[in-house]
């Protein structure tokens, strides 16, 4: 049995919207239709889609804060909405665009509280503080209300909040939102580190295709409330042929670059845009360019999420669901 089990399980929200000057009229809203797939002990699992998919919905039912309409879900062997209680003690959950954290309090109380309600034991506390407070780089923050911290340093804060109390389960939603490139790979060194070692279960939810990339072996997709796609992140980008954006800044303007296994989309002046195959490495390329052209700087960037859901789409046409999962 995996420690997330989700079987046929639907959510629907009934909406009331204007339908003229007076009337209202209900609406059904199928935020989840039938949704199905298990997670093993150990697994860290991308957890995407598109805006509206019903990522957070399934998140929500996961810790018990929202009851499915239908199916059977178990976390733990438990039923999160009847054990919701029971269930939080083996759970940790972070919220990107939101904190769990004390506004005026400083850190260190808003841990102490955790350890209150968790009833901690003092040794564990103590332990699970250390090393949190040493992988997050906490240690000159503790006596910083959180109100003061960056937004990095706030969620550095919120992941060692969810847990001292040694979760099984981890549930992440944007733990990356809006966060500068030094602290996202603090943050994704932390979770590998809180999943290879502790053995923590984790299940990412966001928009960000890199912190799939560093942390998960395997990626399942969610679209109206179904999953479309579960394997690896390899196979996702095959499935939608997506590619990567390398942008290229030279000291002067030339022809559009040719180098193998790239093509130029877009050029400015000295700066051009080569789209190259995601599931290839860039690096080839990038020698090539460095090789044959005045190259001063450049990036790659990843594929939105959005775009490859889309490609594959179109190149698996009207069945997505049939060719992938
Ligand atoms: N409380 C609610 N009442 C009515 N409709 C809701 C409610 N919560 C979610 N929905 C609807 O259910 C659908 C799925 O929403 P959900 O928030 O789960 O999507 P999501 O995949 O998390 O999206 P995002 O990436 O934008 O956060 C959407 O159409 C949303 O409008």
């Amino acid at each position: 049995m995996g420690i997330i089990e989700v079987h046929n399980v639907s959510r629907t929200f009934t909406v009331r919207t204007r339908a003229g000057r007076l009337r209202r009229e209900k609406r059904e809203v199928r935020a989840v239709d039938g949704l199905d797939f298990t997670v093993e002990e150990g697994e860290c699992v991308g957890y995407i889609g598109p805006n509206g998919a019903g990522k957070s919905t399934t998140i929500k039912m996961l810790t018990g804060i929202l009851v499915p309409t239908g199916g059977r879900l178990r976390v733990a062997g438990v039923d999160p909405a009847r054990e919701r209680v029971g269930l939080a003690r083996r759970i940790g959950v972070v919220f990107g665009q939101r904190t769990t954290l004390w506004w005026d309090l400083p850190l260190r109380d808003s841990y102490e509280l955790a350890r209150r309600i968790y009833r901690i034991p003092d040794a564990h506390y103590r332990a699970n503080l250390e090393r949190c407070v040493e992988l997050l780089e906490l240690g000159a923050l503790l006596d910083t209300p959180v109100r003061q911290l960056s937004l990095g340093q706030r969620m550095r804060g919120d992941l060692a909040a969810a847990l001292l109390h040694d979760p099984q389960v981890l549930y992440l939603d944007e733990p990356t939102i809006g966060l500068d490139v030094v602290s996202k790979s603090r943050v994704r060194a932390f979770l590998r580190e809180v999943n290879t070692l502790q053995r923590t279960t984790v299940l990412l939810t966001t928009h960000d295709l890199t912190d799939i990339e560093q942390l998960c072996r395997r990626v399942m997709v969610i679209d109206h409330g179904r999953v479309v796609y579960d394997g690896g992140l390899e196979g996702l980008h095959a499935a939608g042929e997506s590619e990567r954006t390398l942008v290229v800044d030279l000291a002067e303007v030339c022809a559009p670059i040719e180098v193998p296994g790239a093509r130029v989309v877009r050029t400015d002046g000295p700066r051009q845009w080569l789209a190259i195959p995601a599931r290839a490495s860039a690096a080839p390329v990038l020698a090539a360019v460095a090789a044959r052209y005045p190259l001063v700087d450049l990036s790659v960037r990843e594929p939105a999420i959005e775009d490859v859901i889309a490609r594959m789409y179109s190149s698996s046409e009207a069945h997505p669901k049939g060719a992938t999962v």
